[in-house]
């Protein structure tokens, strides 16, 4: 199972642990559904039992802004110690209520363990929470917030300054020039008017790069499945697929999040399909490009440059062939270090980690367990399905012009006022949005970030007859205007359509398009569309089998007998790229694709 999936999971269902292990209101009563569901960031529901009597410690282990360290001293005791090893921060944190850091502190399940309870939220002054173990704050009881928009200004400065540096060898000539030499005809630039910049991830950062690129004279063409057409035609740039944003750039830059889909996404394959001499920025995740690739791409004189900011590894190793490369300008992971982002970026986190000192809702929250426990206890399974059906349906859009309008209609025995669909809204929408975000969704969140990201979500009831004891019978996910990489996934009504149902306490998917189907939800899955004919269920299986992939489930839904029909097969275990192809390669299977949940 995909790491985010559970984490994600995870979050919810350990809520009751967490709700018993908080202390409640003044009122000492469990509070409602709707008090818990409130946008409101000053409702006070939860006081934090180490803040009750005496003043919190809060530890800053990593250069914080002025400001946010005196928003801190106002309500907490304030101890920063920088460049504290990992026993001395494990050793420390057993004093503590609460810790900042940046992206240079491994906040793992050590730190958690070693807390004995009294950690009771992490804040990360930025964007990127990869340096801290979310499964095990969640499992502390331990809420982590983050700074998502103050530094986005900065990064994109950032890749317009590197853009730049790098056209015109500025770091190389530096060097040069301090070495004593004068070497006015080895670095002559490229320009950049006039060139095309195809910005890859068309988010906070992307849009705000392509707006600087633009003021420069460049052509600026984007390519992100997610995004909105008319936020890219506001800024002027056209949306285009991956293959022809590589194949006509001579600038890309990268805005992506690090994901299991981006990891890696220029790699020998994709450099291979561009065009020669292109120059690359990464200010992302060093994790999206394949860093070897990059190094055979310069010396094959693919790329003629690169310039970046992030790496796989920080900081990378002394002797990194990519580092040492006379055609690569690197700074060490500086895209959100100026004043302003960073004291920005600080006030915005120290607000954040008072607030949830005070027992207030964070906006920013990434795994807030802000479920009640009898709430949960009912919806748990259906939450969960929730979840998925959005991981799904997102994971089968191709292109078109961004997820924006998605319907999602509730089949239920129960009187509409019985059934508060908030809980699932939201964690249907944190499944359309993860795994293609570097947002966290939650019930906190959920709403305010399918708005920022232009994400319209419209609840239909249909109204069953029969018993109202289950709170409903199926969740059905629509998304509109959209192409799929699986076409059969496409409805007679032209939008992509899943549906599920929870059977025995399991989530199952039920419906894909047009075709049913019935495979639990759980491990991943494999969607085939094969001509209906005997055997066929026997020959994937059987590769499958031969490549030790462990099927859970296998299900077959036909429109009739020899026509068409779609396999759903449930998987233990990811499948290796070479396993999909001999899938691919069977000749009755007319399209397949792998959706990991
Ligand atoms: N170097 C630094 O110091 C900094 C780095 N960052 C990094 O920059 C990246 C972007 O951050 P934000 O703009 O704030 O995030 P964001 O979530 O606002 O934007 C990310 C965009 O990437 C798109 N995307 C997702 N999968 C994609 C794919 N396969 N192909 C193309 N686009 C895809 C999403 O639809 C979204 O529009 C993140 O990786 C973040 O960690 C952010 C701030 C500072
Ligand atoms: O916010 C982010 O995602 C960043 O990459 C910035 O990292 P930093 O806070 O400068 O260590």
């Amino acid at each position: 199972m995909a790491a985010t999936t559970s984490t994600a999971s995870s979050n919810i269902l350990t809520t009751k642990k967490n709700l018993s292990s908080l202390s409640l209101t003044s009122t000492n009563k469990l509070p409602t559904f709707s008090s818990l569901y409130s946008s409101s960031r000053r409702q006070r529901f939860i006081v934090l039992s180490a803040s009750l009597n005496s003043k919190p410690t809060v530890l800053v282990a990593e250069k914080l802004g002025e400001a946010g360290i005196n928003l801190l001293k106002d309500f907490a005791n304030v101890d920063c110690s920088y460049n504290l090893s990992p026993d001395e921060l494990c050793t420390k944190i057993s004093l503590c209520d609460a810790l900042i850091v940046r992206s240079g502190t491994k906040v793992s399940r050590e730190v958690f363990e070693s807390s004995g309870g009294r950690l009771k939220v992490v804040g990360r002054a930025g964007v990127g929470i990869d340096n801290v173990d979310l499964a095990a704050a969640t499992e502390h009881g331990c809420l982590v917030v983050n700074a998502p928009t103050a530094n986005t200004i900065a990064a994109a400065e950032h890749g317009i300054a590197l853009l730049a540096a790098m056209a015109r060898n500025v770091a190389q000539a530096d060097a040069s020039l301090k070495a004593g030499k004068w070497l006015r005809n080895k670095y002559v630039g490229v320009s950049l008017v006039g060139k095309t910049l195809a910005v890859m991830g068309f988010g906070k950062v992307g849009s705000e790069v392509a707006r600087r690129a633009k003021g420069l004279g460049m052509h600026v063409i984007a390519h992100d499945p997610y995004a909105p057409a008319d936020r890219a035609r506001a800024v002027g740039v056209e949306l285009v697929s991956f293959d022809e944003a590589i194949a006509t750039a001579d600038f890309i830059s990268l805005h992506m999040p690090l994901t299991p889909a981006t990891a890696k996404i220029l790699n020998d394959e994709t450099f291979a399909k561009m065009k020669k001499g292109v120059r690359i920025v990464n200010v992302a995740r060093g994790g999206v490009i394949d860093e070897d690739a990059l190094v055979k791409a310069l010396d094959a004189g693919i790329v003629a440059q690169a310039a970046l900011d992030v790496f796989t590894v920080e900081p990378p190793p002394q002797d990194s062939k990519l580092v040492q490369h006379e055609r690569v300008t690197v700074t060490p992971h500086l895209g959100a270090s100026t004043i302003e982002a960073q004291e920005g970026v600080a006030i915005e986190i120290a607000e954040a980690v008072v607030g949830a000192l005070k027992g207030e809702l964070a906006s920013t929250a990434v795994n807030a367990p802000m479920v009640p426990a009898e709430v949960l206890t009912e919806l748990k399974p259906y939450v969960v399905l929730a979840e998925k059906l959005g991981r799904l349906a997102v994971q089968l859009v191709s292109g078109g012009s961004g997820v924006k309008d998605v319907k999602v209609t509730y089949a239920s025995s129960r009187a509409p006022d019985d059934l508060d669909t908030r809980v699932l809204r939201a964690m249907i929408t944190k499944g359309l949005i993860e795994p293609i975000s570097s947002v966290f969704v939650n019930l906190v969140n959920a709403d305010f970030s399918a708005k920022q990201r232009g994400l319209r979500l419209s609840e239909e009831r249909i109204h069953l007859d029969g018993s109202p004891e289950s709170p409903l019978d199926s969740i059905q996910v629509q998304i509109a205007n959209v192409e799929s990489k699986f076409a059969s996934a496409i409805s007679e009504t032209g939008e992509i359509k899943v549906e599920g149902r929870v059977k025995d306490g399991i989530p199952h998917l039920i419906k894909v398009g047009s075709f049913e189907v019935d495979v639990s939800l759980e491990g991943s899955i494999i969607l085939c569309r094969q001509v209906d004919q005997p055997g066929m269920i026997g020959r994937v299986g059987s590769v499958l089998g031969e490549q030790n992939v462990n099927v859970s489930f296998m299900s077959v839904g036909r429109i009739a007998p020899r026509k068409q029909a779609v396999m759903a097969i449930g998987v233990d275990e990811q499948p290796s790229k070479e396993t999909l192809k001999m899938i691919g390669d069977i000749p009755a299977i007319e399209e397949f694709v792998f959706l990991k949940l």
